[in-house]
């Protein structure tokens, strides 16, 4: 056996998959061959979620049926969003009572147990599961805010259900396309830490239940999906600092602090997903007319360029983006998770079609040959 240490497990390989493709030095991402801007623009996130689950862009007759099992799975039981209604009272945070709702999910799965080896049955699970998933969020905010949660409706898409039963309101078209090719640019993205974790718990022959609800878990952290809320708080102490976000951002770099929504394990260079990203956030601060938030990003951004050679990630201009529609700062993360469960349960699918058990080592350090002392007499 190799005694290579990788720390963060760097550039290890563990699997081969057909999902997302990224090339870090170019700043290109694929999913299934399908360039990532062209599907920002072109296809729904529900085209999106059918590609990843199918291996192929649907046809016009599919995608009908597709969105009519989506549409008839979005509905939550009662007992879950009791839960949520429980957790939004105990002022849960919101990816916690998420992980937590996910988690119960698998005990009201009409199907119950499957073998991992039906692969029919893991994607009806990925779709039951992916189609609540909006439905949870929107509930856990609603309930929080002392209201009751807003049944999805039929004729809406993916993305726009999520606005309207958060909201009590249907989205506009911009609010809509927006929050849709939001939700396109985060489904997939290679072997990131919360797909790799759902794959471990997957490699086990656990259930996708579980390997979703570990993969919130690690979506979570603030090295991970909870660096777009991040980003927005940041933003925020930038602006009550009432210091210019340069200076703002050098200080924090002089204290040692990582600077959030930029970095990352794979791209040396902008993440792709940010120059759209940045894009959406420009056009909704024209449209408000107040550049501010767009303003103070843009500098960070020449600043950390320029200063450490560290380009935006994906999380950068999502944070402006969501904030200037007007959702929930903390509610940034779970709809991170509500468009990567789809890319999660597609590499568990992946995973029990050609699994072996995830099982690295660690170099043991600890110390050797101790002799055993009794209880009494330590
Ligand atoms: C959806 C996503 O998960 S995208 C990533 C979201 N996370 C963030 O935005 C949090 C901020 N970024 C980071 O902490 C890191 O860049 C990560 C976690 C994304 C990647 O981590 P790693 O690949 O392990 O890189 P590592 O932590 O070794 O950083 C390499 C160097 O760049 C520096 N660096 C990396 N990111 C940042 C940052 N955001 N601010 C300041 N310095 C940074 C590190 O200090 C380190 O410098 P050093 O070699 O002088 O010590
Ligand atoms: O790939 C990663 O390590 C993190 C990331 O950008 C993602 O999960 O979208």
């Amino acid at each position: 056996m190799a005694d290579d240490l990788k720390e963060g497990l760097e550039g290890v390989l563990v699997a081969e998959s057909s999902l997302s493709y990224i090339d870090g030095e170019e700043g290109r991402l694929v999913y299934r061959g399908y360039g990532i801007e062209d599907l920002a623009r072109e296809a729904s996130y529900e085209e999106v979620l059918y590609l990843l689950w199918h291996g192929e862009l649907p046809t016009r007759e599919e995608l009908e049926t597709f969105d009519e099992e989506m549409s008839a799975e979005r509905t939550v039981d009662a007992e879950v969003l009791d839960t949520v209604e429980a957790l939004a009272a105990a002022d849960a945070e919101p990816m916690a009572a998420l992980r937590t709702a996910v988690s119960q999910l698998s005990s009201t799965d009409p199907a119950g147990p499957t073998d991992p080896e039906d692969h029919e049955a893991t994607l009806e699970k990925s779709r039951r599961i992916t189609a609540k998933v909006p439905t949870i969020v929107a509930a856990f905010a609603r309930y929080r805010e002392g209201d009751e949660p807003v049944e999805p409706r039929e004729e809406l898409s993916h993305a726009e259900n999520f606005l309207y039963m958060l909201n009590d309101e249907e989205p506009d078209e911009t609010a809509a396309e927006t929050f849709d090719a939001a939700l396109v640019l985060h489904a997939d993205h290679g072997l990131n830490a919360s797909t790799f974790s759902a794959m471990v718990t997957a490699s086990t022959l656990s259930d996708v239940h579980s390997a979703v609800t570990s993969a919130i878990g690690t979506l979570k952290g603030g090295l991970h999906g909870g660096a777009n809320q991040n980003v927005m708080e940041m933003l925020k102490e930038v602006d009550d600092s009432d210091k210019d976000p340069v200076k703002w951002a050098k200080d924090a770099l002089d204290e040692g602090r990582r600077v959030a929504g930029f970095g990352h394990r794979v791209y040396d260079v902008k993440d792709p997903r940010a120059f759209i990203l940045g894009e959406f956030s420009e056009s909704l601060a024209e449209e408000a007319g107040d550049m501010k938030w767009y303003d103070y990003s843009i500098a960070i951004e020449e600043f950390m360029q320029e200063e450490k050679g560290i380009p935006p990630n994906v999380d950068f201009y999502s944070a402006t983006t969501y904030y200037q529609m007007d959702i929930p700062i903390d509610l940034f993360t779970p709809i991170f998770a509500l468009s990567r469960v789809g890319g999660w349960t597609a590499h568990v699918a992946e995973q029990y079609d050609g699994n072996r058990i995830m099982r690295p080592r660690a170099r043991y350090v600890g110390p050797e040959d101790r002799e055993f002392v009794p209880l009494d007499e330590r």
